[in-house]
């Protein structure tokens, strides 16, 4: 699925946060959203996924707006979109978690047991709390219970920020999988976006809410660029 952002202002009521900022995900591909703390990068995310309001422009999905759908409506158009923070039930099991994610599905057991089989780490922790997670396993946890309704446009915020490598590496290839077999990818990304960049295609930087420039992504991991451009937006 291919996503289309066109001249979006959004933001917290009164307050205008996204100053007409476009913004392309090509299907299959894995785009990459990069800027300073305070761009607007989870505000655009909360935006596309339909937790705040569109106040101008328009949001398409394959063509078709989604730019008044509300955050259940654009969840059926198959978008999935873990949050930077409270992206889990902390006061649930994980197996509590992943059940909630793939109730309304048939086969949700089978659901679930392909996730185990992918991440037996969840399996170790089935019958723990998600308040009692280490932070890696509780980002594994947000991304599981998203992907268990296999959504066609995955919309990650930071999902790896203060991970241990061991755990960015095994939600970098997860994502890598999932792109090869077809899924759209919005990935926001954080401090040290080396390894996402590497398997992304092409990054947005934004600043201030508006757009600052698009490029391949491979172009930031000449020596300094990223830290050139980053500078730059300050
Ligand atoms: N609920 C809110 N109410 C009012 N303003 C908000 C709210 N959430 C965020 N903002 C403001 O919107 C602006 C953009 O925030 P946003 O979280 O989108 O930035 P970001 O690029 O994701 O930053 P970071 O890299 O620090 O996560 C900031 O100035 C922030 O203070």
């Amino acid at each position: 699925m291919k996503l289309d952002v066109s001249g979006l202002h959004s933001g917290y009521g009164k307050v205008t946060i996204l100053h007409g900022l476009n913004f392309v995900a090509e299907a299959g591909e894995i785009t990459c959203v990069l800027g300073p703390n305070g761009a607007g990068k989870s505000t655009l995310m909360k935006t596309i996924a339909g937790h705040l309001p569109v106040d101008r422009g328009d949001i398409a999905l394959d063509g078709v707006s989604i730019a008044k759908l509300n955050a259940l409506q654009t969840t059926r158009t198959g978008i999935a979109y873990v949050p930077q923070e409270q992206n889990t039930f902390v006061e649930m099991t994980v197996r509590d978690n992943l059940l909630a994610s793939a109730l309304s599905f048939s086969d949700t057991g089978a659901r679930i047991d392909n996730t185990y089989e992918r991440f037996p780490i969840l399996k170790e922790r089935s019958n723990q709390l998600a308040s009692t997670l280490s932070g890696g396993e509780r980002q594994t946890l947000a991304v599981a219970n998203a992907l268990i309704g296999a959504p066609k446009l995955l919309i990650l915020d930071e999902p790896t920020a203060g991970l241990a490598p061991i755990f960015v590496d095994r939600i970098v290839d997860w994502i890598c999988e999932l792109a090869e077999s077809g899924i759209t990818v919005i990935w926001v990304v954080e401090q040290n976006p080396e390894k996402i960049l590497k398997i992304s295609r092409t990054t947005w930087m934004i600043d201030a809410g508006r757009n600052r420039e698009t490029l391949p992504s491979a172009d930031l991991l000449q020596p300094g660029r990223l830290e050139e451009m980053l500078l730059q937006s300050h």
